[in-house]
Formats: structure tokens, C-alpha cells, sequence
């Protein structure tokens, strides 16, 4: 393993509660140490279709940047991978670091990247709502899209662009349409596991589907996230960097790869 856990189940500042829930068998962000991912023949390929006229709105909620969806019926849907049903996309969101070293959540081999997109879906066929889904095994389906230094994204910018309108904690605009698709790697490759989210209510309901090639962005559009605040309006200012969880112990988990 990357560390000593037990440094890292001190309390932490972001989340001001004790790091792994008591109890908890399936937290997550975990090390992918890649040797010891099993190939599954089984897995089958991940199935996207985004609406992007389903996007609502950006806000910041104080812990990243929310892009927020229309889930009220079927239009922007994944299905197959380790999927037994299809899961409606709710919000995409990042996580980054104060500098280019970390910022991911998830690592490979122990390996940081500057930043993390997560891609937020729920159980629409055995759940009545998002809220229900949150708390339930396989309520939720997370893809996991690794950012890495290098070329400009120009999808990515038209985000970057509306950043400094939700520069403060609980501010929100209007964004009409987006196509999330936009932000996927070409490569089909991904990791799967079980896990957990990794802010509160870190509830073990996600099923985690980590792609295995990053997206590049430059150092502009990284720098852009580094320029939003945790704080709301009229408080001190406090910059949104490193908000990213510590690795929480794989315990009797295997990670499985869709890929040899
Ligand atoms: C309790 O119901 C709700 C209601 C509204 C939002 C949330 N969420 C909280 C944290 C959280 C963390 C995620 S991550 N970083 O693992 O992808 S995704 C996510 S959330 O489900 O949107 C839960
Ligand atoms: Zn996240």
C-alpha cells in the first residue's frame, strides 16, 4: 500500500469528522495498484448516452463545482460495465490539488493526478429517488475520469469559462446544454470496484468505475479551479484546493479490470 492508514484516519480538515465511518468495509478513494486488478471477461462495455440538453445549471456547493442534470426521466443514461441496471446521470463534479503533484482521489501504482472528474449516476429502476439511491448498496454508479497536464481541452473550457460566476460557496448559474460525453477518454478501458463516497454522508453505495486513460487539460484550466473559494460571499476568502479525500484501506476488496 501507498501509507500507514492509521495517519490517515485523524480528523481531517475538510470533513471534520473521523475519515473512515465507523464500521465501514467499502470506503473510498482507494490505491488501483494495477498487478493486482483481475482481468473480467465477464464486464461488459460501458454504454453512454447523455442528453445535453438535460444540463440545468453549475454551482459552487462549498466542497467543488457542480454540474447539475435533469434526472426526472431516462435521457442521459449509462448501462452495461459492471451494471445490473442503467443509472440516470444527477451532476458531474472535480476534485483537484493546490498544485499539479495530487488532486486526484483516486490513485494508480500510488500515483497522484492534478485532478479527478467524477461523474455522479443513481439506481432509477429499483429506486423511487436520488435520495433513496444515496443510501443503498448499489444505489449509485460514479465514473471516475483521471485529468492529466497537456493539451487545452476545449470542451472543458466552456466550463472554465463560467467558473468565475460561481466563485463563491452556494452560487449558481444557468447553463443550458453541455455534453458531458465531451469529457470521457476514447479508450474503453476501465477499473470497477465497490465503494463509497468520499464526502459526507460517505454513504458504501457506489459502484465505482474508474477509466484507465486520463483526459489532458493545461495548466490554465487547472489553475482556473484553483481560483474558486470554499467561502461564501463577505468571509474571509479561502481558496477550493486539495479537495480531495485521503485513501481509505482496500480491505477485502478486489478491483476488477475490463481490460487484460
Ligand atoms: C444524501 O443525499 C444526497 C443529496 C445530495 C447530494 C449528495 N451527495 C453527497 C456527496 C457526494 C460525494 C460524491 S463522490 N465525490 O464520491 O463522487 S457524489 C455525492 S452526492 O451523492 O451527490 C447526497
Ligand atoms: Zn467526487
Amino acid at each position: 500500500a501507498c501509507c500507514s492508514y492509521r495517519l490517515r484516519d485523524a480528523l481531517h480538515p475538510l470533513w471534520q469528522s473521523p475519515l473512515t465511518i465507523p464500521g465501514g468495509t467499502r470506503q473510498s478513494p482507494i490505491n488501483i495498484q494495477w498487478r493486482d486488478s483481475v482481468y473480467d471477461p465477464f464486464l461488459k462495455p460501458l454504454k453512454i448516452s447523455y442528453d445535453p440538453t438535460t444540463c440545468l445549471h453549475i454551482w459552487n456547493n462549498g466542497y467543488s463545482f457542480l454540474v447539475e442534470f435533469d434526472d426526472s426521466a431516462d435521457r442521459s443514461i449509462i448501462v452495461g460495465g459492471p451494471l445490473e441496471n442503467q443509472y440516470r446521470l444527477k451532476q458531474f463534479h472535480f476534485h483537484w490539488g493546490a498544485v499539479n503533484d495530487w488532486g486526484s482521489e483516486h490513485t494508480v501504482d500510488c500515483k497522484f493526478y492534478p485532478a479527478e472528474l467524477h461523474l455522479v449516476h443513481w439506481n432509477a429502476v429499483e429506486y423511487p429517488s436520488f435520495e433513496e439511491a444515496v443510501m443503498e448498496g448499489n444505489g449509485l454508479a460514479v465514473i471516475g475520469v483521471f485529468l492529466k497536464l497537456g493539451a487545452r481541452h476545449e470542451g472543458l473550457q466552456t466550463l472554465v469559462d463560467a467558473l468565475p460566476a460561481v466563485r463563491h460557496k452556494d452560487t449558481v448559474i444557468e447553463f443550458d446544454v453541455f455534453d458531458p460525453s465531451c469529457l470521457l477518454p476514447s479508450c474503453p478501458d476501465y477499473w470497477t470496484y465497490a465503494g463509497s463516497l468520499t464526502t459526507p454522508p460517505l454513504t458504501e453505495s457506489v459502484t465505482w468505475i474508474i477509466k484507465k486513460r486520463p483526459i489532458e487539460v493545461d495548466e490554465d484550466q487547472l489553475e482556473a479551479f484553483r481560483t474558486l473559494l470554499f467561502s461564501s460571499h463577505g468571509e474571509e476568502e479561502r481558496r477550493m484546493v486539495d479537495n480531495f479525500r485521503p485513501l481509505q484501506p482496500l480491505m477485502d476488496r478486489t478491483v476488477r479490470s475490463s481490460f487484460r
